[in-house]
């Protein structure tokens, strides 16, 4: 597929027209300086016929292997069981790829590897979590410990492979109960689809064999609660963020937000916070 370009605009292509996806699509076509949708990839072409149309300028739709053959910028928001064949091929040919399922990027971390040989970047936004402006500043320095407690309503953590395999009844929850203690890296095996943020605040300081999560399901609070405590040799900080969820009770409103405000500075002249 020809690379010829007629702009200097950064082109942009979303895999996934979901909760986040759609937004992100939204926001580009409104208009973001600098940079224009492309193309998306989505699994039922059917399904988005009537988001698409309504765009001002309807981008195409191609396989999901085919968005790096058409942007400088990829943003991945499928399934994390896709994150290789979205990211694979955009690094490959030294595009940028926006990873929102970062819970996936611990077992395909190879790719990492990949973008520095092709000259490509794998850039993690802030997502569902606060802080990893300050977590990656204090990471120059030494962090001794990095601690995150997350509390989800009922609907916000159903399905995981954790209550699955262990047979957690979380339904007729009253009262919070304290479903996981572990690693990020247990957390994202276990909660894949809900647990994003463990991985992302991991990466951004002591990896995911050292931070150390806590996840309770709690019938009390209708948000996605993240608490995160840091003490390191600069500073000790604890933040904590009250996500309300989107149309995907798992997802908070702010992830998409935060791709967006991502996107935003990649043109943008004046950029605050690392
Ligand atoms: N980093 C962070 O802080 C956060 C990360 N996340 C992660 O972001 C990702 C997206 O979340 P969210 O938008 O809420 O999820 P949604 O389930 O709302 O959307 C995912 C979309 O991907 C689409 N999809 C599925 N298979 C394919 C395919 N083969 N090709 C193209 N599109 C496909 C789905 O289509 P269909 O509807 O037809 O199935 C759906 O529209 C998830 O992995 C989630 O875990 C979420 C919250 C926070
Ligand atoms: O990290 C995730 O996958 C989602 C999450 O907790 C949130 O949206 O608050």
């Amino acid at each position: 597929m020809s690379e010829q370009r007629v702009s200097s605009e950064l082109r942009v292509a979303i895999a996934g027209l979901g909760s986040i996806g759609t937004k992100i699509a939204a926001a580009l076509d409104q208009g973001i300086e600098g940079l224009t949708l492309s193309a998306v990839a989505v699994r039922d072409p059917a399904k988005h016929q009537a988001f698409l149309g309504g765009l001002r300028r309807p981008p195409r739709v191609l396989p999901i292997d085919q968005l790096g053959e058409v942007a400088d910028i990829v943003v991945e928001c499928a399934p994390s069981r896709h994150l290789r064949e979205i990211v694979e091929p955009a690094v490959r040919r030294g595009k940028t790829a926006v990873v929102v399922s970062v819970g996936g990027l611990l077992d395909n971390f190879d790719l990492v590897d990949l973008a520095r040989a092709n000259g490509g970047r794998i850039i993690v936004p802030t997502g569902a979590l606060i802080g990893l402006d300050a977590v990656n500043a204090a990471a120059i320095g030494t962090i001794h410990s990095v601690k995150m407690v997350t509390r989800k309503p009922i609907d916000g953590l159903k399905g995981a492979p954790f209550i699955v395999e262990n047979n957690i009844d979380i339904d007729k929850l009253r009262e919070p109960l304290k479903l996981f203690e572990g690693t990020a890296r247990e957390a994202a095996k276990g909660f894949p689809a809900n647990l994003n943020v463990a991985v992302a605040l991991s990466l951004a300081g002591v990896g995911p064999d050292r931070t150390q999560v806590q996840i309770w399901a709690d019938p009390t609070v209708t948000r996605n609660v993240h608490r995160i405590e840091v003490e390191a040799d600069s500073a000790r900080f604890s933040m904590s963020i009250e996500n309300i969820p989107s149309e995907n009770p798992k997802t908070g409103l702010i992830t998409a937000l935060s791709a967006i405000a991502l996107l935003r500075k990649q043109r943008a002249t004046l950029c605050v916070g690392t």
